[in-house]
């Protein structure tokens, strides 16, 4: 279903420059589990690389108090967004898993950001990406997705065999009614201008779009199809492309890491369940915890490069109140 309001419109009339650069990454926490391990590694890995930009993390109202004072603690930049559900009596259609994600949408509300990268707090970096902030406006950019694992056992696609990743190993065949999907994204990174206009628009066509299993990334993928720009595998590494389609991949040479496969997630590793015993994933996993660990990345406010921007910013937006906005009810409890 396409959104009424052209997204090319949208971002050709809405630019806003509030904040000093109006530039900043920005993940999504939700919860008091270890996710919040994930946003500190993050925030570590972008010191490491020295990007200019500080690290915003959108969270839903049950993160507790002593996490958020980790995140402050780590120079990230607090802002508290109310959930997103999907239309009433409907969530049962995305896996129970991903429902929360929809409530991502929020940070297109961040008007005072011209320019933002979103990162999945199950991702690091391992090189500078700033250049990405460069790209010209009016697209949406992120990495095409890999359709090989049984996480989308429920699509065509996976029934057939066809990876947009290797179009030629299995090519969509002729007799099928429908062309191939168009391509399709991962969305635990992307590159998008947060904007009012394209924010209510996302939340309108929201409402009149039936939940599907990968929820936020589904509905996304539609919002966006006309302004999706695919970019280099090695701005999003889906673990799954190294077992799945390795020619494509050099996990030495990547530039972010996406540890979502399962049993992969950094914290919570333990090498048993499928694929984790791989010497690479171990190689990544072991990469992830030498930044995590490694105290000199810890945020220091003396330190200028670490001040600047992310001092003055939090302080400026521990103060500024989300503004007023509508939401959804929340799903009843089925
Ligand atoms: O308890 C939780 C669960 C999730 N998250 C946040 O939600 C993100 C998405 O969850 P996962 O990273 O575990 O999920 P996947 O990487 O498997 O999910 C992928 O598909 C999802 C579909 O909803 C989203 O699009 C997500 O960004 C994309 O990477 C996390 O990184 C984290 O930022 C939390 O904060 N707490
Ligand atoms: O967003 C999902 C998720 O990250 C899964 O772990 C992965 O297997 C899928 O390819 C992707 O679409
Ligand atoms: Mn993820």
């Amino acid at each position: 279903m396409a959104p009424e309001i052209s997204v090319n419109s949208i971002y050709a009339s809405e630019k806003v420059h509030q904040s000093p650069s109006g530039r900043a990454y920005v993940t999504f926490l939700a919860g008091n589990g270890d996710y919040v391990k994930g946003v500190v590694g993050l925030a570590k890995g972008l010191r490491k690389v020295n990007s200019a930009y500080p690290l915003v993390v959108a969270m839903l109202p049950d993160v507790p108090e002593e996490h958020r004072e980790i995140l402050r603690s780590q120079g990230c930049v607090l802002r508290e967004i109310e959930p997103v559900y999907p239309p009433d009596n409907q969530v049962e259609f995305a896996m129970a898993y991903y429902v929360l994600n929809y409530s991502k949408l929020r940070i297109w509300n961040f008007e005072e950001y011209s320019k933002m990268i979103y990162l999945d707090a199950d991702i690091q970096v391992f090189d500078n990406i700033d250049h990405l902030f460069d790209s010209p406006d009016g697209y949406f950019y992120a990495v095409m997705d890999c359709f090989c694992e049984k996480t989308w056992s429920h699509s065509l696609q996976y029934s057939i065999g066809y990876c947009q990743q290797c179009p030629e190993k299995v090519t969509w065949p002729e007799e099928m009614e429908s062309p191939p999907p168009p391509l399709y994204f991962n969305a635990g990174m992307f590159v998008f201008e947060p904007s009012p206009l394209t924010y209510e628009s996302l939340l309108q066509t929201l409402e009149i779009t039936p939940p599907s299993p990968f929820a936020e990334q589904d509905f996304l993928n539609m919002f966006f199809e006309k302004v999706y720009k695919p970019i280099p595998l090695v701005y999003n590494l889906v673990l799954a492309m190294l077992w799945r389609h390795p020619k494509n991949v050099d996990p030495e040479s990547v530039k972010v890491v996406h540890y979502c496969a399962a049993g992969s997630k950094p914290w919570r590793y333990t090498g048993e369940e499928a694929n984790m015993d791989r010497e690479d994933i171990k190689m990544l996993v072991d990469k992830w915890w030498d930044v995590y660990n490694d105290e000199s990345l810890d945020f220091n406010p003396k330190n200028r490069a670490d001040g600047e921007e992310t001092v003055t910013r939090s302080t400026i937006l521990a103060s500024v109140q989300e503004p007023e906005i509508t939401y959804f009810p929340a799903p009843s409890a089925a």
